[in-house]
């Protein structure tokens, strides 16, 4: 007998399963069927598709005449952190740019020093709160990077309390070393990358990929090429902030370095961009964070797309550049201002962010996870659409239902 059937769902969004992402034409299909059920045993799924009387179980979800879909998947977080930086609005509104901040020892390095100084439950607490949030808002699984502790112990804090966020809450996380986050002050960027280099083996047994922020004023590309490459040498599947603010040819690094992704890219040459197709590198856009910084260039995932690229998408939720842990806002800025069709939307949230981060998820295949969410939207474009709010109804994580959203006390 089976446990859960998930009734009445007006459409079933169905990313397709595939051995990598999605990639330029293919990101426009997706399957989506009407007056459909899910099946669920032991947590896992037995069927997803056209509703038939061919199964028993104990147990319904009522979907309510909703559409449903595979929870969503977050590829780019800096969660665990200590403090906030909203008095930095002010100096953004004296028109003082991201870059400068941080060359005045503001901006990551402001929440360095408050990484550095909260415990490890009080980074734990924190993130919780937002953890919480992401799976009220559809979120399963959960990419988690360091990078604000910049010694060996605040940075192993910091990926012991992702580990911690892991255990706590019923998401699937992929956890990321981002030591080369940024350069301490009154440390030379060569000596200091030698020691987060160093810490590798360690990092070995608390992360899954190693990522660093190639940037203007932090490590340049031969400094990342040579971290990536140590990294590589030890085991890990490499990351790479990558021309989010100059153009200093991270995308190009990243595909060299067979990285599993290439995040931010809102720089990236003409070259990179054709040179994706043919990687094994997923581009992961953070619109989010060209909206929070008040730019109007956005990543060209359009250009991406058409040559045969694969895109995914996420918050880049962190305190300083983009303050957002709702996934569903990037859904609508990505419509609004990267130019992506609903379809491309769902499958950068789903299937190829689960690519991003090497994660069996997005997707409602017989065995896979019963991670799926009921959405109070009439369709799938409905989300993209109606920006700002949340539009999660019921969110089941492996066959539980452990989110239904309150309605009023009237
Ligand atoms: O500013 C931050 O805290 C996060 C960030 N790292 C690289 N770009 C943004
Ligand atoms: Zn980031």
């Amino acid at each position: 007998m089976n446990d859960v059937m998930i009734t009445n769902i007006k459409s079933l969004i169905l990313p397709k399963k595939t051995d990598g992402p999605l990639k330029g034409k293919e990101m426009d299909e997706l399957n989506i069927v009407d007056d459909a059920i899910v099946v669920i045993k032991d947590g896992k799924i037995v069927y997803a598709g056209a509703k038939t009387d061919e199964y028993e179980t104990k147990e319904t979800i009522d979907a309510e005449g909703k559409i449903v879909s595979p929870a969503l998947v977050e590829p780019h977080t800096h969660i665990v952190h200590g403090g906030s930086r909203e008095h930095e609005m002010s100096l953004k509104r004296q028109g003082v740019d991201y870059l400068t901040i941080l060359e005045q020892g503001g901006g990551i390095l402001n929440t360095v020093e408050q990484t550095q100084k909260a415990s490890f439950d009080e980074l734990l607490n924190k993130a919780s709160v937002n953890m919480t949030r992401m799976i009220q808002h559809g979120v399963l699984t959960v990419e988690s990077k360091s990078g604000y502790g910049l010694d060996r112990e605040n940075e192993l804090k910091q990926l012991k309390v992702s580990k911690a966020l892991e255990d706590k809450f019923p998401v699937l996380m992929r956890h990321t070393f981002l030591g080369p986050h940024a350069i301490p002050k009154g440390r030379e960027a060569e000596e200091f990358l030698q020691e987060m280099t160093d810490l590798l083996d360690e990092v070995k047994d608390y992360a899954d990929f190693a990522d660093i922020f190639t940037e203007t004023g932090v490590f340049s590309v031969d400094q990342s090429r040579k971290y990536m490459e140590a990294a590589r040498e030890k085991g890990f599947r490499v990351k790479i902030h990558a021309d989010e603010i100059d153009p200093l040819g991270g995308l190009e690094l990243a595909i060299e370095q067979d990285a599993i992704s290439a995040d931010h890219l809102v720089a990236a040459s003409e070259e990179g961009k054709k040179q994706l197709a043919d990687s094994n590198t997923v581009a992961v856009l953070l619109p989010g964070t060209t909206f929070y910084l008040g730019k109007n260039e956005f990543a060209d995932a359009r250009g991406m797309i058409d040559q045969g690229g694969a895109v995914s998408l996420a918050t880049d939720y962190n305190p300083g550049s983009c303050v957002t842990d709702n996934l569903q806002m990037i859904m609508a800025i990505a419509a609004l201002k990267l130019k992506m069709t609903p379809n491309e939307i769902w499958n950068a949230v789903t299937v190829n962010a689960a690519h991003a981060i090497d994660a069996d998820r997005g997707t409602l295949e017989p065995g896979d996870a019963a991670n799926i969410v009921v959405w109070d939207a009439p369709n799938h474009e409905y989300i993209p659409y109606h920006y700002g709010v949340n539009h999660a109804y019921k969110v089941i994580a492996d066959g539980k239902l452990i989110f239904e959203r309150p309605g009023l006390n009237l």
